[in-house]
């Protein structure tokens, strides 16, 4: 069953330069997908126009059946709370706790004065507690985000995306500023979150042998075109240099 059907979007900052061309593609519920592509192939922009923290230009998203273009504010408001994000930097309030960093992913459900004032049922902070858990962390669960490391802060975002009981979560490079073993023990995570939980993953990476590792299949992008999709299996050093515009050769750093 298709969650996510993207048809001919197309966005653009400015004028002069156009971000987005004629992209399609359709994801299903549960599946891992990742994006990949070269720094400015638009990415970041894509999973932004998603949940509309992007307004496109052109084009349709169709959302778990709705037009997510057409929405107003307040049903804009409900289609996120459907849809979790994990960031590069993780997004945190650092002088807050781990699980106030969680809880924060029930906004979407409270009116403006509920969140504020920080007011959660037991049972939105025993579901905290059992994410936390989860993602092996909950030992935390009271220290300031600031004390934890960059693999622990990603594990906080991951939580404060699941309690939100989304359908699709859009991960925007999650393991761009981590050492290789916190990466891996996140996109296991990310991983177990589709296999396991059902939730849909879309996540923008630049590392292709995680891409290819993990995924169901993959996006290749450049300069805002779709010019690979298909399985890992499928994504020959042809495909990666169409992708890249580079050899294979030239993207291992030595
Ligand atoms: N808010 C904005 N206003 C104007 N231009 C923008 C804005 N956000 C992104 N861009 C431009 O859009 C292009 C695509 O950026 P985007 O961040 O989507 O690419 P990306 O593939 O995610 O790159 P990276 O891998 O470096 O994060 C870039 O040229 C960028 O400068």
């Amino acid at each position: 069953m298709s969650l996510l059907k993207i048809e001919g979007l197309g966005k653009s900052y400015t004028a002069d330069k156009q971000i987005l061309k004629n992209v399609n593609f359709e994801i299903k519920a549960g599946e891992f997908v990742s994006i990949i592509g070269p720094s400015g192939a638009g990415k970041s922009t894509m999973l932004r126009c998603i949940n509309r923290m992007v307004e496109f230009n052109e084009g349709k998203i169709i959302f778990n059946h709705q037009d997510v273009g057409s929405l107003n504010n307040k049903e804009l408001r409900k289609l996120r709370t459907n849809i979790g994000m994990v960031f590069q930097h993780y997004n945190l309030v650092p002088r807050l706790t781990v699980i106030e960093n969680v809880l924060h992913g029930r906004f979407g459900y409270k009116t403006t004065l509920q969140g504020v004032l920080g007011r959660y049922t037991e049972e939105e902070k025993e579901r905290a507690f059992y994410l936390l858990e989860k993602l092996g962390i909950h030992e935390h669960a009271y220290k300031r985000c600031d004390q934890l490391s960059g693999g622990q802060q990603q594990r906080v975002g991951i939580c404060r995306a699941l309690i939100q009981e989304p359908k699709l979560i859009l991960c925007d490079e999650p393991i761009a500023s981590l050492d290789p073993s916190s990466s891996k023990v996140i996109m296991d995570h990310l991983k177990s979150i589709s296999t396991e939980m059902g939730i849909t993953c879309l996540v923008n990476l630049h590392q292709v042998e995680v891409a290819q590792h993990y995924s169901d299949h993959i996006i290749g992008l450049n300069k805002g075109e779709v010019v690979f999709r298909g399985e890992g299996s499928e994504l020959s050093a042809e495909q990666i240099q169409k992708i890249y515009e580079t050899n294979t050769k030239d993207l291992i750093i030595e």
